[in-house]
């Protein structure tokens, strides 16, 4: 972990850690394994994180963060993610980290009970059981932040994720790190814009890492989207697919406020920069 990221990673990371230590207490890896067996197995992601022919939208379940506070009153977390897939995006994130985001694995259950499209299990992962635990909650792709993981732990929660048949969206913030992310086998690297430290957003990350991401991997602009001009900017950057959460939680109709944010990702003006 760089020097940056440490406090609000790790205090973060520390009270994910308790709580783990609470479900693995009363849920043993063999009884994830065993709910993991009965389900389907996970949708392949990468041609849908990667149109050719438009930018993606992944819209974010997303009650409250250690930025912002209280985001919004989620009641119903699947009703909110069959709006955004109606909207049309082509994945749903559901925070599942409860004390700094408010979310839960049951959110993560609705969701994928709901919804046809892949969902993305957003948490802080540091452990294999949490991986097994995305996939018997029914996760198609999981969140890896490498500044959270020495380098072997990340190499072989990426396998890990990919062995159970579910992507891995391998989290960056700086050079260093895109170089840990390829090295560690990362089909799909995220660009997250939020210094996790400031927690500050730098919308101009992306576009100073994506060229360090090697032709073949997914590039996913993560963080700080405020309107469709933004998608479009990340767009022009090189970006496959953006991730958004506060602004499509904050607005009223989160399926319009999606279809304009796709519709953004879908622009004619962009396609010169796609082909
Ligand atoms: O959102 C935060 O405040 C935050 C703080 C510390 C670590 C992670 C954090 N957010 C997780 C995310 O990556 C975002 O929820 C996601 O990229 C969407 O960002 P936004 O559209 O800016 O809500």
């Amino acid at each position: 972990m760089s020097q940056s990221e440490q406090s609000v990673l790790e205090g973060i990371v520390a009270g994910v850690r308790l709580d783990l230590a609470e479900r693995q207490a009363t849920t043993s890896l063999d009884d994830l394994k065993e709910r993991a067996a009965r389900l389907p197995g996970a949708i392949d992601c990468l041609q849908r994180l990667h149109d050719a022919d438009a930018v993606s939208i992944i819209a974010e379940v997303k009650r409250s963060s250690p930025s912002k506070g209280a985001l919004a009153q989620i009641d119903d977390p699947a009703t909110h993610a069959a709006e955004y897939e109606a909207g049309g995006a082509c994945a749903i994130s559901v925070l599942t980290e409860q004390r700094r985001f408010g979310g839960s694995l049951a959110d993560l259950d609705a969701v994928r009970a709901r919804v046809d499209v892949p969902v993305l299990r957003k948490d802080f992962i540091v452990t294999p059981y949490q991986v097994w635990e995305a996939r018997a909650h029914g996760a198609d792709l999981v969140l890896l932040i490498v500044a959270a993981l020495e380098q072997t732990v990340l190499e072989s929660l990426v396998e890990r994720v990919h062995s159970l048949g579910m992507t891995a969206l391998v989290e960056v913030h700086t050079l260093d790190e895109v170089t840990r992310a390829v090295d560690a086998g990362a089909r799909v690297i995220g660009v997250n814009a939020r210094n996790l430290k400031t927690l500050e957003i730098d919308r101009t990350t992306f576009a100073r890492l994506a060229p360090a991401i090697p032709t073949g991997i997914v590039r996913i602009a993560e963080s700080g989207v405020r309107g469709p001009h933004d998608v479009m900017d990340y767009a022009r950057s090189g970006a496959d697919a953006v991730l958004v959460g506060e602004a499509l939680v904050t607005d009223t109709d989160p399926r319009s406020s999606v279809a304009a944010l796709v519709a953004a990702g879908a622009h004619p003006s962009l396609r010169a920069v796609r082909s």
